[in-house]
């Protein structure tokens, strides 16, 4: 595999995968080069949407795909979001009218835990029987009010506890280090790593 294309059109995440890709050596393309339409997200699971992105992709290209599939989990909302994170508030994606609503839908609740969760899939080709998975999360809470200007999507309200800061306050690099993608992209090119030398 010399080169991939990235099933996603959104601009944070390509840039998030472009960088964690790099350690593999090899062209990565985005979806956008080769005027790929958007794929149907119609799946229960992240898993099935992320399969189902990426074959559309290859299908689309001719070449190996790369599909990330993501969200935010809120646990008092029965995991709400998630599938439907991007499109949270409606038609169309708007992630400054998303993170209102997930204001909203929390107003003057105490209990505010939630993670990221992705799910990555790599298909060779179209039909590929054999699709590469993995998975990744990354526990926070959702504050009150946004702080930051970095990242994308429901960042500026997802504070890392530890940190004491929200995604969308620390740097890229750390956040590819600690976040849902990072984790589920590490365990990837573990993955194909082991296959290559198989
Ligand atoms: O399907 P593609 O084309 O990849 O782009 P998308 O934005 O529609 O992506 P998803 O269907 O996977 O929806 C994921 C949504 O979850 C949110 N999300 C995922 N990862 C995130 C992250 O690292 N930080 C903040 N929000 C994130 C963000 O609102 C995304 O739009
Ligand atoms: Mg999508």
């Amino acid at each position: 595999m010399d080169k991939l294309v990235l099933a996603s059109g959104n601009a944070g995440k390509l840039k998030e995968l472009s960088s964690l890709l790099a350690p593999l050596g090899i062209e990565v393309l985005p979806q956008s080069a080769f005027n790929v339409s958007e794929a149907e997200e119609p799946h229960p699971s992240f898993v099935e949407n992320a399969i189902a992105k990426a074959r559309h992709a290859a299908r689309a290209t001719g070449l190996p795909a790369l599909a990330d599939d993501s969200g935010l989990c809120v646990d008092v909302l029965g995991g709400a979001p998630g599938v439907l994170s991007a499109r949270f508030a409606g038609e169309p994606k708007s992630d400054a009218r998303n993170n209102a609503l997930l204001l909203e839908r929390l107003a003057d609740e105490p209990k505010r835990g939630a993670r990221f969760y992705c799910a990555l899939a790599l298909v060779r080709h179209a039909d590929d029987p054999q699709p590469i998975i993995a998975c990744g999360e990354w526990h926070g809470e959702i504050l009150e009010a946004a702080r930051g200007q970095g990242g994308f999507g429901y960042d500026p309200l997802f504070l890392v506890p530890d940190l004491d800061q929200t995604a969308a306050e620390i740097d890229h690099s750390l956040k590819n280090v600690l976040s849902h993608r990072g984790k589920a992209m590490r365990q990837l090119l573990d993955r194909l790593r082991a296959e290559q030398q198989a």
